[in-house]
């Protein structure tokens, strides 16, 4: 397995505004990588970074040994990133099946595998985006990431909001993807217990930088840094 993303001294933020200090981190092919943090601490300023949609004052981001620094978002989709924002952005007056295919890209994924991990999305298939639950639109914005067969996934807060059977539902489909498919993924969670048992890394951020970095196994063993940086002791 070779490096996948490599980000090393990044300093980002919005405007002359710096969020992100000197933020390391890599992945292996086939990691999941588990982004926890406290509100406010910079995750989805990270991920928003990755995709091209912030200011990068410092630092780089390689990706399979493409430096993306001066790559424009639509570039850096182009090549590998997917990304599913954390307002999920689908398209409402879309159907689902529609939404599916508009952006479809020959590989692995395609609508039909979507359909079979998120069988929800199949009953829907004819409706419009706008007519969704929020838990099917998440597994919709999830699929139609999918099917541009990128090589890292990016999913900021996917949990965020869904009753809890329909957070089970999603996981399962992502559990799918970071075990099965051979697929890396940065994950953002609130929650350490849901994320960590389907991660392979686990990195926490507090103000902007990175203070935690190990696999998701040592970090389930270790309350107090749960505690600590979480506020939660699982
Ligand atoms: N568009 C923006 N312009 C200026 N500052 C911003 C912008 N978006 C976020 N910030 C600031 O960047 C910091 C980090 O926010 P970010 O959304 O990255 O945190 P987060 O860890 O993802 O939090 P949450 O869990 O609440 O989504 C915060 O201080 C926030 O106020």
């Amino acid at each position: 397995m070779g490096k996948l993303l490599d980000v090393e001294n990044l300093d980002a933020g919005y405007g002359e505004a710096v969020v992100l200090r000197d933020v390391s981190l890599s992945i292996e092919a086939g990691e999941t990588l588990a982004l926890l943090g406290r509100n406010g601490t910079g995750k989805t300023t990270l991920i928003n970074t990755l995709v091209g949609v912030t200011r990068q004052h410092k630092g780089s981001i390689t990706l399979s040994g493409t430096l993306l620094n001066k790559l424009s978002p639509h570039e850096r989709a182009a090549g590998g990133i997917g990304w599913v924002p954390q307002e999920r952005n689908i398209f409402k007056s879309l159907t689902v099946h529609e939404n599916l295919t508009a952006v479809a890209r020959p590989g692995n994924w395609n609508p039909e595998r979507i359909y079979e991990m998120f069988p929800r999305l199949a009953e829907r298939k004819t409706n419009m985006g706008s007519q969704l639950s929020g838990g099917e639109q998440q597994m919709l914005a999830v699929g139609r990431a999918l099917v541009l067969n990128p090589s890292l996934l990016l999913l900021d807060e996917p949990t965020e909001g869904l009753a809890p059977i329909i957070v089970e539902e999603l996981l399962r489909g992502v559990r799918h993807i970071t075990r099965n498919e051979g697929l890396s993924a940065i994950i953002v969670e609130q929650h350490p217990h849901l994320i960590l048992p389907i991660s392979d890394r686990a990195v926490v951020l507090d103000r902007g930088a990175v203070v935690h970095n190990s696999t998701a196994q040592e970090l389930r063993g270790q309350p107090e840094i749960l505690d600590r940086l979480l506020g939660v002791a699982r």
